[in-house]
């Protein structure tokens, strides 16, 4: 392990300025606003409000919907960082940023610039949105940097990770989110429909009818498991986020807190970019992080 665990602190961050955050999962893109937790603690309960919106990667025009929202709602944007599990996803948006804002500067989020250290076989095929996660657990209790934590990201995958006492992922687990299991149930049987998990929040127990089965298999399979890893990993904290976090969360036996945008306050809060670096990441070495001095660009 080279890298040393430098994981924010909730005391002292502040978020840059006129950075737009995207998070690229395979269901969603995350786009976040740096300027909207201007003077707001990460993950408190003010949190709650910030501009960060999500748009479903789909055959529609999402890239330009997620472009002209960030238009709107941002007065200048300086830099896009762009974090992704979706390669097709990452290379659209950002030639679609780039062929309407020429100047744009884009930069992809890689795994050398999230330093937390792990003991993986590979630490380079580690999704960079379980990495970031990681990062920003950092700053979700003010003087306590560092704490073993179970981190769950709730998307197209649920992903249960180890984070120890000193900054180190250790590793987790990975399985198939809400909608691909329920997606899988109706593709693979004759007689399963297809549930709307918008459409009913209660859980029967048990279920008195087709969904209401499904349902209840589903979110019991997921909390189920999140419960036991935590209780394997020994953990004293669990942060769960994704879009999926609310739905998860009321059906935990395990203490456990609801943080949004984990992945994307982990992207503001990771080192800072020189203007003159390409999109494609950084060359090696990296820039001293005091030289770099963001440009203005505005879109
Ligand atoms: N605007 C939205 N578009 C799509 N899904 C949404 C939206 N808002 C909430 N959701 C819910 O969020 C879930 C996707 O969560 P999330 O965006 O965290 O996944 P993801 O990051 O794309 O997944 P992964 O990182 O595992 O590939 C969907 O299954 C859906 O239930
Ligand atoms: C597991 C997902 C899909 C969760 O978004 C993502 O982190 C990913 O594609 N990871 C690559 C493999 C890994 O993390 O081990
Ligand atoms: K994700």
């Amino acid at each position: 392990m080279s890298v040393q665990a430098s994981h924010p602190s909730a005391a002292s961050w502040q978020p840059p300025g006129g950075i737009v955050a995207v998070d690229l999962g395979n269901t969603a893109a995350k786009v976040l606003i740096s300027d909207a937790l201007a003077g707001i603690r990460p993950f408190g309960s003010d949190h709650a409000s910030p501009l960060s919106r999500s748009f479903a990667i789909d055959a529609g025009p999402w890239t330009d919907e997620a472009i002209d929202w960030v238009r709107q709602h941002a007065s200048a944007v300086h830099q896009w960082r762009l974090a992704s599990v979706n390669r097709g996803a990452a290379s659209r948006l950002q030639s679609d940023i780039l062929k309407r804002f020429p100047s744009a500067d884009v930069v992809r989020v890689v795994h050398d610039r999230v330093p937390v250290p792990s003991d993986l076989a590979a630490p380079q095929r580690i999704g960079i949105d379980r990495l970031l996660c990681a990062f920003a657990a950092g700053l979700a209790d003010p003087g306590a940097p560092r704490r073993a934590t179970t981190l769950v990201d709730a998307g197209s995958a649920v992903t249960v990770d180890f984070l120890d006492d000193q900054g180190i992922f250790r590793g987790g687990a990975i399985l198939p989110g809400l909608n691909l299991q329920a997606r899988s149930l109706a593709t693979g049987t004759d007689l399963l429909p297809q549930i709307d998990w918008a459409s009913e929040t209660s859980l029967q127990s048990p279920g008195k009818d087709t969904v209401a089965a499904i349902r209840l298999g589903i979110l019991s399979g997921v909390a189920g498991a999140i419960d036991r890893l935590a209780t394997r990993y020994g953990t004293d904290r669990v942060l769960i986020t994704g879009g999926d976090a609310t739905a998860i969360a009321p059906h935990l036996s395990v203490t456990h807190r609801v943080c949004h945008d984990m992945v994307g306050v982990g992207i503001l809060a990771c080192r800072c970019w020189s203007p003159s670096e390409s999109a494609s990441g950084p060359t090696d070495p990296p820039p001293d992080p005091a030289d770099a001095t963001p440009t203005q660009r505005h879109c």
